[in-house]
């Protein structure tokens, strides 16, 4: 799915008036009635106070429609206008006089702190102040209302963005900003709904189709894409029954070091269930009778240092070499993977201490094979690239490293990005289970695994973080976050695969 700009939606707003012949003002109705439907489903008539807060602007009147919909339905509503100013949209104004029709509680007006309402912990909150307007962060008395609303503990929806989120920059420290625990947003995903920075204002995340012109939307270029199960199927290369398993590459693992040869095993194990034909390993002499006897499956050749990698086999070929777990950087390990990027083609997955050495030895980033894939989490990406100002500032950055050297960059987080030069995909499978040792380097195995198997380096990643994040649902999903150990989620690849070609999740259940 593409992610898309205030701009981009508003210009499809624009050309969806046009072709579909209707007023910008029956858009509004056909967008706040799917939000109405919605609510209506979950809350089934149910007697709870609900209060909405509207903006004078286009995200305000949407409020102002849900609010008449749900009177016409009975429920208990209290419209509040948060008059930031006296300029209200002409949409607004429509609806503020269809809401005279359906009820005499007048709206109450906010302009002071004097205003603010009591706000208790069963209400129901819906947040239709700001959407994609807003053009300045929210200070003075309505940023003392956001932290009402937000210290309330009522339950919080917010309609398209939540308040005082922009949708193409991070609102600062010090600007207030809505903590919804649910968002119905229109048309298209956010960039901010995704970042660290920025995701936990969103809560659960819901995206409603209202039916803006398909062409255009088709046609607009967009360079960030959100990863859902229907993205990861269509890169899935289904396996032939007339194959062999030479037809599935053979994976090459290159790391460990004394008392992290499980990192091995980890990732060895997840290439294995990804599907790799053959898996070798290389790793030093220490490790030889645990990864024999864990992983039968699996080839292992030693290096001569008894606990730290020190060279190459140099006439070994593969179809991928997977770099860096538990390798730690001694000096010894630093040349051998020098010695192992003078004397390889092969694609390449580096992570872990891999990364580590390619942050303070530079020269060996230009000796990488191009379309390598690197997979640092944020304390290794901020060794390689250096600090970034803010989560924008930081793809960025990203972007011009994965230029400049010719790679794929997966930036590991709750939300993984996949930048590729100008592309970028942003991850929505995974959960906080999977915060926990070792499930690195199962996704290092996954990423490689596929590459071995034929994939574009780029899909691979792109596949390969999407099918860790569904074997950790999976997992998460038997034996709750806490206990999903990094070997869970490589058990669970092959389900996650499977998975591929069930019914889609609702989107709600994934943020
Ligand atoms: N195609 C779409 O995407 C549709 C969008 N609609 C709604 O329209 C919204 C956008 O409406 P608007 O463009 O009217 O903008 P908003 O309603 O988000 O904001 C209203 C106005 O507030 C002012 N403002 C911005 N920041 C401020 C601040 N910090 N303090 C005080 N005033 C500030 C600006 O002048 C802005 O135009 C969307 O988010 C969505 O809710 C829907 O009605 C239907 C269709
Ligand atoms: N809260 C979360 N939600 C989704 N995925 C997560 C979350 N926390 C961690 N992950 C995923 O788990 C993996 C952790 O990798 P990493 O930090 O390298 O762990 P390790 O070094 O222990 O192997 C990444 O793929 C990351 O995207
Ligand atoms: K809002």
């Amino acid at each position: 799915m593409k992610i898309l700009t205030a701009k981009q939606l508003a210009n499809a707003d624009k050309v969806t008036l046009e072709k579909q012949d209707i007023t910008s003002e029956e858009l509004m109705e056909r967008a706040a009635t799917l939000v109405f439907n919605e609510i209506h489903n979950r809350l089934q008539g149910a007697p709870i106070p609900i209060k909405i807060f509207c903006g004078i602007g286009n995200n305000g009147g949407d409020g102002l429609v849900i609010a008449r919909h749900l009177i016409q339905h009975g429920y208990h509503v209290t419209v509040f206008v948060v008059n930031y100013s006296d300029k209200r949209s002409d949409d607004f104004l429509a609806n503020y006089d269809k809401l005279k029709e359906v009820t005499r509680d007048w709206p109450q007006l906010i302009k002071k702190t004097d205003d603010f309402p009591e706000i208790n912990t069963g209400d129901f909150v819906i947040d239709a102040m700001f959407g994609i307007g807003l053009n300045r962060p929210i200070k003075g008395w309505l940023a003392d209302l956001v932290e009402l609303i937000n210290k309330s503990q009522a339950f919080i929806l917010a309609i398209d963005m939540p308040s005082g989120l922009f949708s193409d920059k991070i609102p600062g420290n010090d600007a207030a900003v809505i903590k919804a625990n649910f968002t119905l947003s229109f048309q298209a995903p956010k960039l901010v709904f995704f970042l660290p920075e920025t995701m936990d204002y969103v809560g659960d995340l819901q995206i409603l189709d209202i039916g803006l012109d398909r062409e255009f939307l088709s046609n607009i270029q967009s360079k960030v894409y959100l990863v859902g199960q229907e993205e990861a199927l269509s890169l899935y290369k289904p396996r032939k029954a007339n194959s062999h398993k030479g037809d599935y590459g053979h994976a090459l693992i290159v790391g460990g070091s004394y008392g992290k040869i499980g990192s091995v095993l980890l990732t060895a194990t997840s290439a294995l269930k990804t599907g790799s034909g053959l898996c070798s390993l290389y790793i030093p002499k220490c490790g030889y009778h645990a990864l024999q006897t864990g992983l039968p499956e699996a080839m292992v050749l030693t290096d001569e240092g008894e606990e730290l990698l020190s060279s190459f086999p140099a006439d070994f070929t593969s179809d991928v070499v997977c770099f860096g777990m538990g390798a730690g950087t001694a000096n010894e390990t630093v040349e051998a993977l020098r010695e192992l990027l003078e004397n390889t083609n092969s694609p390449m997955v580096i992570d872990a201490d891999g990364l580590n050495i390619l942050s303070k030895n530079r020269d060996l980033l230009n000796l990488l094979p191009k379309n390598s894939v690197l997979t640092p989490h944020p304390g290794e990406l901020k060794r390689l690239i250096g600090d970034w100002a803010d989560d924008f500032d930081k793809l960025e950055k990203v972007r011009d490293f994965s230029r400049k050297y010719g790679l794929t960059i997966v930036v590991k987080g709750a939300h993984s990005f996949t930048i590729d030069r100008e592309e970028t995909y942003i991850n929505n499978s995974g959960n906080p289970g999977m915060a926990t040792a070792g499930s690195g380097d199962v996704l290092s195995g996954v990423i490689a695994s596929l590459i071995g198997q034929g994939y574009e380096p780029v899909s691979a990643a792109v596949l390969g973080v999407f099918l860790h994040g569904s074997a950790g649902d999976i997992a998460a999903s038997k034996i709750g976050y806490e206990s999903v150990l990094a070997g869970d989620i490589a058990k669970n690849i092959g389900k996650a695969i499977r998975d591929l070609f069930q019914e889609p999740v609702h989107d709600s259940e994934k943020n």
